[in-house]
């Protein structure tokens, strides 16, 4: 059974929570967000270590380096999410073989549960890397500037992305490289693989692996918490 890698951007400025400190440091259930995110991902049997991505001025982290038994490490992020990827990806070039899978999660989805880790693991190995997500279930309108809608979009086919994502540590990174020279941001990391010309596995996940993005999800989060694993 191999175990792998996975990177967790938390370079982050948290502006839609409006906090005084980045979300990944506002208390959820009475502990930093965060650190429900890394134990969750330090319990799973399948990961080996975490690269925690920080922001350049971070003075918060509390300076761990092994959680669970498992190996912490960090390096420094930038301005997107994408940046930070790929920052803490290279950061892995002497530790995890270029063609070895790595996992990147998100610091704000603390709710991740442990069987929807283990399936991605096991299907996207198969499929050369996929991501975790759920097909849309609402009725999906277009609309125009002024709010109103206009038009009525096929959902079939639409998936929401979540995280962690799973591929190829070289592969992630040379995808992540040529968007970023191409000027393009993207927002997951399948975005740039599929750029690159790969065709990324959706694996169903569970709709409570919700990301924290504005202040209301923190309740939602804290309740959630209790319900998954
Ligand atoms: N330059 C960035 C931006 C985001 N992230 C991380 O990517 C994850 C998902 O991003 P998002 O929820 O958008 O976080 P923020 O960028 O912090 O939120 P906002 O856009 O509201 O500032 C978070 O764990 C966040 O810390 C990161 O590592 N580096
Ligand atoms: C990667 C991600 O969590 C997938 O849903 C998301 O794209 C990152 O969030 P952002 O708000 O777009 O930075």
């Amino acid at each position: 059974m191999t175990s792998l890698w996975c990177v967790v951007p938390a370079a982050g400025r948290g502006a839609r929570v409006g906090g005084d400190i980045p979300k990944q440091y506002l208390p959820l259930a009475g502990r930093p967000l965060i650190l429900h995110t890394l134990e969750r991902l330090a319990a799973h049997p399948r990961i080996a270590g975490l690269m925690v991505v920080l922001g350049a001025h971070d003075e918060i982290w509390p300076g761990m380096d092994q959680l669970g038994g498992k190996p912490v490490r960090t390096s420094v992020g930038g301005a997107e999410r994408c940046d930070s990827v790929l920052a803490g990806v290279e950061a892995l070039s002497e530790d995890v073989a270029d063609d070895a899978f790595v996992l990147v999660h998100d610091a704000a989805r603390p709710c991740v549960r442990t069987d929807d880790i283990s399936r991605l693991i096991e299907l996207g190995a198969v499929a050369g890397g996929g991501l975790l997500g759920a097909p849309l279930r609402d009725t999906l309108k277009r609309a125009d500037p002024s709010g109103r809608s206009q038009v009525t979009e096929p959902r079939d086919e639409r998936w929401r992305a979540f995280t962690p994502q799973m591929f190829r540590r070289a592969e992630l990174a040379a995808a992540l490289r040529a968007a970023a020279a191409r000027g393009l941001k993207v927002s997951d990391e399948a975005m740039a693989m599929e750029h690159a010309g790969f065709a990324p596995l959706l694996v169903e996940g569970a709709e409570d692996n919700i990301k924290v993005t504005t202040a209301s999800d923190f309740a939602l989060a804290e309740f959630l918490l209790g319900k998954t694993i």
